[in-house]
């Protein structure tokens, strides 16, 4: 084909009218958003917008808010991730805060442009709604939406594949992460007086893994297994195993057992499910909440050992003859091991218990908790841990005295914790820790 001088012109002339267009366009649709009817102003734009279209050699590509019925997850994202990208030159925005959420949410209002880069390809979003006529269930005023939201992207033609490829799935990921970062970490317990079923408050348990007085091998192999358990969704789908992980906590009470999950919740964002085997009445109750409850998850049975027929075999088979459906250890175990991998991802299972030797062996098999983790009594790097926390001091004159103590009397962290806590001044709060751990070493030599 061999192109006229004049036709290469025109061409060109076209192509930045086109592009003058699709600016006014905007400019347009922003000034005369509340002054025109909408239905002729969505005639209007819509006609002069398929000119445009035509025009250049643009593309745009057109994400809807829902999809039939069910909302678009690609439009959820680009609404959170365009939040993240206002410049000076937009004009309206949107926000919004759950009564749970930490943050206030930004997004950006109807008719209005953010321009991205992307591998330094520029990238228009605009957002717009536009009206939708009421058709049936005129009485269903919560399904009856009256406008659809929507956003377009505009790019040049050339680069069609990046953006699907490349762009859009980065879109997805950044607002996963945004969401991530936001999420306030929440705790579900069985609501028995109301529903017999989850109910839930914002976990406001300060406990990081800074902040436990542990082993530091049994901390750091913890923090491992979680990393690992993270990273490997491919793997667990493509061994076919259920993507879960059991750990039991053990040790005597006060020594961080309840706060070792809270640390675990907030370095995973995952929500805490407490569930009380002694309230739950049956095998199918416990089914129940056990599909009830959420992915990225950690499901905590606390004091397992003391928990209805979860101790030996033998009560088991009493409480069989009395109540053919009672919770029952092979109940839960057949849930740990089996029933779950059908209903659920990402799901943590935390059993504590004060006596370790009181359990079925069955449940300490091998295998069957991922990892076994002692909670005990205070040491001195558990204790110096204590001392940062409360006081911020990593070291004094008396800690030496105070490690002495430690080498040979039982103190919990709660303890400890407790007597830190005490005064706002280091040295009297340590001297008070000292007089504390010397009257625990009298009294335990006293009933030796
Ligand atoms: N290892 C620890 N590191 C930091 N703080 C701790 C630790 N252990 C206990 N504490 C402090 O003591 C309080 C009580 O601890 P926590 O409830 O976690 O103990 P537990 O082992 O679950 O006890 P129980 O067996 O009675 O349920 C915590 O809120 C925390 O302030
Ligand atoms: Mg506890």
């Amino acid at each position: 084909m061999v192109f006229s001088r004049e036709t290469m012109l025109s061409s060109t002339a076209i192509f930045s009218a086109a592009a003058s267009l699709v600016a006014s366009t905007v400019l347009l649709r922003t000034i005369a958003a509340d002054l025109v009817p909408a239905q002729v102003h969505d005639y209007f734009f819509s006609s002069l917008k398929r000119l445009s279209d035509r025009l250049s050699s643009h593309l745009t590509v057109v994400v809807e808010e829902f999809d039939g019925l069910t909302s678009n997850h690609m439009f959820d994202a680009a609404n959170t991730y365009l939040g993240t990208k206002l410049s000076i030159s937009t004009r309206r925005i949107k926000v919004n805060k759950l009564e749970r959420d930490e943050e206030i949410a930004v997004t950006v209002d109807k008719n209005q442009e953010i321009v991205d880069f992307f591998q330094n390809v520029k990238l228009t979003w605009i957002s717009q709604s536009t009206s939708i006529k009421q058709l049936a269930n005129k009485g269903d005023s919560k399904n009856s939406r009256t406008e659809l939201r929507f956003f377009e992207l505009s790019f040049h033609k050339k680069h069609k594949d990046m953006v699907l490829k490349e762009y859009l799935p980065y879109v997805l990921q950044r607002a996963k992460a945004i969401k991530e970062e936001r999420k306030v970490v929440r705790l579900h317990t069985v609501d028995y007086n109301g529903t017999d079923y989850w109910s839930s408050v914002a976990l406001n348990h300060p406990a990081t893994f800074d902040t436990m007085a542990m082993d530091s091998e049994a901390k750091k192999e913890l923090i491992e297994d979680l990393n690992r358990f993270i990273n490997r969704k491919d793997y667990y789908r493509r061994v076919g195993k259920a993507w879960k992980r059991g750990y039991l906590f053990y040790g005597p009470p006060g020594t961080g057992k309840s706060s070792l999950v809270a640390a675990m919740a907030n370095y995973l964002k995952f929500d805490v499910y407490d569930l009380d085997l002694r309230e739950v009445q049956c095998n199918s109750d416990l089914r129940r909440l056990l599909i009830g409850s959420g992915n990225r998850s950690i499901i905590v049975i606390e004091d397992i050992d003391c928990n209805v027929g979860v101790q030996n075999r033998e009560t088991e088979s009493e409480a069989r003859m009395v109540e053919d459906d009672k919770i029952t250890l092979s109940g839960l175990l057949n849930f740990i091991d089996g029933l779950w991998s059908s209903c659920g991802d990402e799901r943590i299972i935390v059993f504590t218990t004060n006596h370790k030797d009181r359990l079925d062996p069955a449940l300490l098999r091998p295998g069957r908790m991922d990892l076994h983790i002692h909670m005990s009594y205070c040491t001195f790097d558990g204790f110096k841990t204590l001392a940062f926390n409360y006081l911020k001091k990593e070291d004094h004159t008396l800690f030496e005295a105070i490690k002495e103590l430690l080498a040979t009397v039982q103190a919990t962290p709660a303890e400890i914790a407790e007597q830190l806590m005490k005064n706002d001044d280091a040295e009297v709060a340590l001297q008070n820790l000292i007089t504390f751990l010397q009257n625990k070493k009298h009294t335990m030599t006293e009933t030796e």
